[in-house]
């Protein structure tokens, strides 16, 4: 899968320009043959404006969210985006500059205040974004664009109007939730927030939202802690982007990319600094494992031979791949992204193995003794246990990244088929499927294409875990017809077909298919 594809037109300068909403959708021309079973909407989250005013935003992860919805019927498909009307996107819109600090871009205060009033705005506190970028996922009956913050926004589907906005601290004890909750087949939503609690008291919280409620409230307010995870370390949590469920089991990776609490919550909003200024690599941590039963009323024993299998996608080191990720480099000439790319950390699919049974004779010796793997697991003689992960994918600075598979028949259960977007010195060039059991790859790729994460939806009524399509937004700039919805063959990742409209659109993080 090692890509030697280059881009020295640099057409991916276009998926991080500014683009407009459209009033109403706009109808696709279709090449190839949609499947007819194929009936639904891809909706998708991603940044969409890149300036205010003459102020730019500086970060990939800052721009404001724009939603995404490619809708298939009968073989046909229409295209529509809107802007979310989140606090900030409002405020910026209205003052026409860059009003609450994102993730990489630090808000100046208003300059038509006296000076006066910008001091006191100073020391009025953190206003965290709700600059829902990232994803689209829903919740009893509803649908939130989120970002990792406490605000999620409510949005209809169907139309892409905003409805509300939540802020998850009003019924929980977090300052954060992901982006990626685990959803079950009834529509329980688990997810991971760090927690600041009282006397610095750090933890990272595992929340369940129930499904829909049967007087038809809303799920959010029966919202709980389920499980509380400690820190490894006093003032400085780990930040979290994702976490791992089993039938039985959570796993929480706690890694060495470190929020800097002093900074965070005094220094910030004195000093302006963003939440990038945050984060620091804590060099001698390495990375924790943690691993909680789910349900403890209803606790089972493991089938799969008392071992639990976490494959992940990595970067190597302690350094935070998002330093890479400010959209000056990205909008680089391609040498120089080459460049840059080579000093960042290096992606790794890798493959790590808990045991469940672990006995202390056993001290030194590797306790994996699955067939199929070469993960090991060392009973340490502090009673902790030193993992060695087995490789499922590495090309030096080319990232399977994104990683998607068939969730609502393999989560949390043995499987074959990843699949996910190729970063080329983190440039989105390729979709690759990687058989995550013989190491096997496929890869879709055409000339200054720039695809985003495929989404699998599986064949009505199949069997074979990888009977389906995946769904791409792709941009393939200077066509008559730049933005295009990509519909390739899970199996053999062949196109099926492609609806294409007259639109270049901006790169997009996440998203869901709703049929
Ligand atoms: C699609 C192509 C992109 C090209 C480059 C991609 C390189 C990819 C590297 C892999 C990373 C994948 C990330 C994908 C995007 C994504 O999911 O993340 C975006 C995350 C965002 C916007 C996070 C925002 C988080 C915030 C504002 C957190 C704030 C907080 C803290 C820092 C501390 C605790 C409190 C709080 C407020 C939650
Ligand atoms: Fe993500």
């Amino acid at each position: 899968m090692v890509s030697r594809v280059e881009h020295p037109a640099a057409g991916y300068k276009k998926i991080f320009e500014s683009a407009e909403e459209l009033d109403e959708p706009i109808p696709a021309q279709i090449n190839g043959a949609i499947p007819s079973w194929l009936g639904g909407s891809l909706l998708r989250m991603g940044p969409g404006l890149f300036e205010v005013g003459d102020e730019p935003f500086h970060h990939l992860f800052d721009g404001q969210a724009l939603m995404h919805k490619f809708d298939l019927r009968n073989g046909q498909v229409t295209y529509n985006r809107k802007f979310i009307r989140t606090d900030c996107y409002v405020r910026a819109m209205t003052e026409n500059r860059v009003v609450i600090t994102e993730f990489g871009t630090m808000a100046y205060p208003d300059p038509c205040k006296n000076i006066f009033s910008r001091f006191f705005s100073y020391f009025k506190g953190i206003e965290v974004t709700d600059n829902c970028l990232v994803n689209i996922y829903p919740i009893g009956e509803d649908f939130y664009a989120v970002t990792e913050t406490n605000y999620i926004t409510k949005v209809d589907p169907d139309s892409l109007e905003t409805l509300k906005q939540v802020d998850l601290c009003k019924y929980l004890s977090v300052n954060g939730l992901t982006a990626h909750p685990h959803i079950e087949a009834d529509g329980t939503v688990y997810n991971i927030g760090n927690c600041f609690g009282k006397n610095m008291s750090l933890a990272y919280n595992i929340v369940k939202i129930p499904p829909v409620q049967k007087d038809k409230s809303d799920p959010i307010e029966k919202s709980q802690i389920v499980v509380q995870l400690p820190s490894s370390e006093r003032l400085k949590p780990s930040y979290v982007h994702s976490f791992g469920m089993t039938n039985n089991y959570f796993v929480f990776v706690e890694q060495p990319v470190k929020i800097n609490l002093l900074k965070f919550l005094s220094a910030w909003s004195i000093r302006g600094t963003t939440y990038m200024d945050c984060f620091e690599a804590c060099e001698s941590m390495g990375t924790w494992f943690h691993l909680s039963t789910k349900n403890p009323g209803a606790y089972m024993k493991a089938t799969n031979q008392g071992f639990i299998v976490v494959d992940l996608c990595t970067w190597k080191g302690h350094e935070f791949v998002y330093n890479y990720l400010y959209l000056a480099n990205l909008r680089e000439e391609w040498e120089e992204v080459k460049k840059a790319a080579a000093k960042a950390p290096q992606p790794e699919v890798r493959r790590y193995v808990l045991p469940l049974d672990i006995y202390k004779e056993e001290q030194g010796k590797n306790l994996v003794s699955l067939s199929y793997t070469t993960a090991t697991a060392v009973l340490c003689s502090d009673g902790t246990i030193w993992l060695e992960p087995e490789v499922l994918f590495s090309g030096p600075r080319q990232a399977f990244e994104f990683p998607q598979i068939n969730y609502s028949q393999c989560s949390g259960k043995k499987y074959s088929f990843a699949y996910g977007l190729g970063l080329n010195h983190f440039i989105p060039d390729r979709i690759v499927k990687l058989n995550v059991q013989t190491k096997e790859t496929w890869v879709w790729q055409e000339e200054d294409c720039y695809p985003s994460e495929p989404i699998f939806v599986a064949t009505p009524g199949a069997t074979q875990e990888d009977d389906g399509v995946l769904l791409s937004i792709v941009v393939k700039p200077g066509t008559e017809r730049p933005g295009f919805l990509l519909v390739l063959d899970a199996m053999k990742l062949t196109e099926v077909a492609r609806a294409e409209v007259n639109a270049i659109i901006p790169v997009t993080f996440h998203g869901l298919y709703k049929p």
